[in-house]
């Protein structure tokens, strides 16, 4: 699964940026605004969905200037790979108790909506007065699953295997300060 340093280093070369860091930081100020109005007197439990949703969640946060809690949790479907099947496998469960709360769950990446529709069903199931859904990039396609879609999108998607802010090639590249399309996918 693993790819040499010359793969990671050549797919940077040769992909297509799509948000520079700018555009990102805008698109989350605007991100940020909207989640104010409408979670700022919701005392809202804030959950980073790990990994790729680490770099949007941290920036999100400095933006959220009122009460709120955050923990995290860690469900995965593409385990490094490019392709996902429809099981989610679940490494880590929030500490934090679910019951009552309005529940905002941050991910880098709505693409075919899998991974964030058991997710979010989830948290309903731990008592969850409300559960919405933030993310950085929305995938425009028509693989969506049915009964998924964000509550706050920051920006749209072309339908390509993408990278940075969080999002990996191969579990290289998160620490991309944009959001890059690999070459020819
Ligand atoms: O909408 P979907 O098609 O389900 O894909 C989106 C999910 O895939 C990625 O996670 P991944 O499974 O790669 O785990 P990771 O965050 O640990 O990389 C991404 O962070 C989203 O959570
Ligand atoms: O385009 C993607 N890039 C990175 N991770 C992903 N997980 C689902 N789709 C993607």
């Amino acid at each position: 699964m693993g790819i040499t340093l010359e793969e990671a280093q050549r797919v940077m070369a040769e992909a297509d940026l799509l948000y520079s860091a700018a555009d990102i930081a805008h698109a989350l100020d605007i991100l940020a605004a909207s989640i104010t109005e409408a979670l700022a007197d919701k005392n809202p439990l804030v959950l980073c969905v790990m990994n790729g949703g680490v770099i949007t969640a941290g920036h999100l946060l400095t933006r959220l200037n009122f009460p709120l809690e955050q923990d995290y949790l860690h469900a995965t479907r593409y385990r490094g790979a490019t392709s996902g099947g429809q099981t989610i496998t679940w490494l880590h469960e929030p500490e934090t108790s679910l019951a009552g709360r309005h529940v905002l769950l941050v991910d880098d990446l709505l693409d075919e909506g899998y991974t964030l529709r058991e997710v979010a069903r989830w948290c309903r199931e731990r008592g969850a007065q409300t559960v919405s859904i933030a993310v950085l990039a929305d995938k425009i396609h028509a693989r969506r699953v049915d009964g998924i879609q964000a509550d706050f999108p920051a920006l749209p998607l072309v339908d390509r295997y993408v990278f940075g802010f969080g999002m990996d090639y191969k579990e290289y590249w998160r620490n991309a300060n944009g959001i890059y399309a690999v070459k020819g996918m």
